[in-house]
């Protein structure tokens, strides 16, 4: 079976203040004004959600309110998700998470979700308090500034915000320092979180492997999404320094991959597939039916070790597998996948 429409996922990560809220705000009113249908999850640690006044009332908003997601019971966004999905049928959501979100557990959290919700998460985008970040890294490199880097390492964007409180050689400092922990995403200087959210609408497309948007106004420089040598990382890596490029766009820093089956495989050939997995992707999970078993599984991987459990879903549910990681390639996962599907072509069954 094909797999339905899902709903593209952003996650909004950043400490407290970063300007989490003014970048949503933004981004609200572009994809209204794009005419496609945002919703939103906000997570505030109080009891009130006071960020959810800037946005728009016609937007479709869940509120987790009294603690932080990552620490409150499992699947309260997930019943989020699925509420949004079904009640408002958006065509994006975007979660706004706690200051002091541990950004792991929840893209955990919402892929999790997306076994069972015709969700997909597509992209973590940080906003970075540039003035606060620099000024963690010279003085107390505390708590705070673990979870910082935390934020900083799972993004996919970057937003190095509030520059306008820093002066050049600053800028730069910031710069290397986040490009150092995570070499992988785009970084962009942003006053009150002002980007061009062709920059946003790129890493939703990304997963359709429609990466040029930009290409086509000639202005930005993208690697090509196959290339997945560490080498040639490295090599982008210090050719745009050499250029002073602030435009370094790498779409091998996958955090997510989300493939849909058509068709069951192979227990043992998926077995031997998930064994052989690249270590940069250190967490899968899934739902799958095999053609050699009358069961679907639900299936886990983590720590290089891997768990099936039988299940019967409720409801309609694809089968699908998500993969987690850092740095590998997107392309290479799926083609084993769809190998591993076409072994069987006289079987069919979904
Ligand atoms: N000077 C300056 N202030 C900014 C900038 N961006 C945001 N702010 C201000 O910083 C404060 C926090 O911004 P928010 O967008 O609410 O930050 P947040 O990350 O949503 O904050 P929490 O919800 O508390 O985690 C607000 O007063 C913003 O106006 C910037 O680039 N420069």
């Amino acid at each position: 079976m094909m797999a339905q429409k899902r709903v593209t996922v952003y996650l909004l990560s950043g400490f407290l203040g970063s300007g989490k809220t003014t970048l949503l705000t933004k981004a609200i009113d572009h994809f209204t004004e794009a005419g496609r249908k945002p919703a939103v999850i906000m997570n505030e640690i109080g009891e009130v959600n006071l960020d959810g006044q800037l946005v728009a009332n016609e937007v479709p908003m869940s509120e987790l309110l009294g603690g932080c997601i990552c620490c409150s019971s499992r699947g309260d966004l997930a019943t989020a998700l699925h509420e949004l999905v079904t009640g408002e049928q958006p065509d994006l959501i975007f979660i706004e998470s706690t200051g002091i979100a541990n950004p792991m557990e929840i893209i955990d959290e919402v892929t999790d979700a997306s076994l069972i919700i015709p969700v997909e998460l597509k992209a973590v985008i940080t906003v970075v308090d540039a003035p606060q970040l620099l000024e963690l890294n010279r003085t107390s490199r505390g708590k705070t500034y673990r979870l910082m880097k935390e934020q900083i390492r799972c993004a996919n964007l970057l937003l190095l915000n509030k520059t306008d409180l820093l002066t050049g050689t600053a800028l730069e400092e910031v710069d290397a320092l986040v490009r150092e922990w995570n070499p992988y995403a785009t970084n962009h200087f942003t006053v009150f979180s002002q980007i061009d959210m062709r920059l946003v609408e790129m890493l939703e497309e990304e997963g359709r492997e429609a990466i040029h948007l930009l290409d086509e106004q000639g202005s930005h420089d993208h690697e090509a999404d196959s290339r997945t040598s560490h080498e040639e990382h490295e090599h982008e890596h210090d050719h745009a320094h050499e250029h002073g490029s602030h435009h370094h766009h790498s779409h091998s820093h996958v955090m997510a991959y989300t493939h849909f089956f058509e068709r069951a495989v192979d227990s043992n050939a998926f077995e031997e597939f998930v064994s052989k997995l690249p270590q940069e992707v250190y967490r899968a999970k899934g739902i799958l039916s095999f053609s050699d078993t009358s069961s679907r599984f639900l299936f886990q991987y983590a720590y290089r070790e891997m768990d099936f459990v039988k299940i019967t879903p409720k409801g309609e549910v694809p089968d699908v597998a998500v993969f987690i990681g850092e740095n590998f390639s997107r392309n290479a996962v799926r083609d084993a996948l769809l190998k591993l599907e076409s072994m069987f072509d006289s079987d069919t069954k979904s």
